[in-house]
């Protein structure tokens, strides 16, 4: 089933087009890697998936809503069926790691505080950190705070998972790790849609690649 689909599509930035005609699509169950150079558009196609850019031509679907008339209300529905994993974690770092999880649960429409604590648990032990429900987000290293994020992303279930750069503030080896635990999410069938620059690590977890330069997304068989 397809998660996400651009058929022919201009996204503009500022009245300028920095996508144009771009045409892609992700099932369940897929793994891509979106690389290119900065400034080549990477940022404004997550933008346009969650909604915060419009499409200016072309027809593009994500997660069952159509972009080129979703209407606002619907947008935080739309939001609700992506995750979002960014480089720099962005957690409420003077709260434990519970108050982080329950946060998101609670602004997404659920009330009952023992489906919530179960959803916590459920979530937490899926990224390994089952320990650290008490524990306070700046006492984590980067690692565990990206397994926290990764906990966070995965709470409703999404049907896709967009990263942007998620390994770019990580050594070698705990990138690896939170690239496995990536792809072990991904083999249970969240698609995962991943901006990188981590070279090191793509070539170890495998994906397709596409690749964003001079306006366009193209699929690529290597780096
Ligand atoms: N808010 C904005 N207003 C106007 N132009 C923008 C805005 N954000 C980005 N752009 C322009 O759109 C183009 C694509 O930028 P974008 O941020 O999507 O690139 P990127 O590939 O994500 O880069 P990076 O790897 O640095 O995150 C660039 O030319 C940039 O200057």
């Amino acid at each position: 089933m397809a998660v996400l689909s651009f058929e022919n599509v201009t996204i503009l930035q500022d009245g300028i087009p920095t996508l144009q005609n771009i045409s892609l699509e992700m099932n369940e169950g897929d793994f891509a890697y979106l690389i290119g150079k900065t400034g080549s558009g990477k940022s404004t196609l997550f933008r346009s998936i969650y909604a915060e850019l419009p499409i200016e031509l072309g027809v593009a679907k994500v997660a069952g809503y159509s972009l080129n008339d979703i209407k606002r209300n619907d947008v935080p529905f739309l939001r609700r069926k992506l995750g979002f994993v960014f480089q720099d974690f962005q957690l409420l770092t003077d709260r434990n790691v519970e108050k982080n999880l329950s946060f998101v649960l609670e602004a997404t429409g659920h009330t009952n505080p023992e489906e919530i604590r179960f959803r916590i648990e459920q979530v937490l032990a899926q990224v390994g950190m089952s320990n650290a429900i008490h524990k306070r987000v700046h006492r984590l290293s980067g690692g565990e705070q990206q397994r926290i994020c990764i906990a966070r992303a995965i709470l409703n279930n999404p049907v896709l998972l967009l990263a942007d750069e998620p390994t770019g503030h990580l050594d070698p080896e705990v990138s690896l790790e939170i690239m496995q635990l990536f792809k072990q999410l991904n083999q249970q069938g969240t698609a995962i849609l991943m901006a990188s620059h981590d070279y090191n690590t793509m070539r170890q977890i495998p994906g397709k690649f596409l690749k964003c330069e001079g306006g366009n997304i193209f699929p690529v068989d290597s780096i």
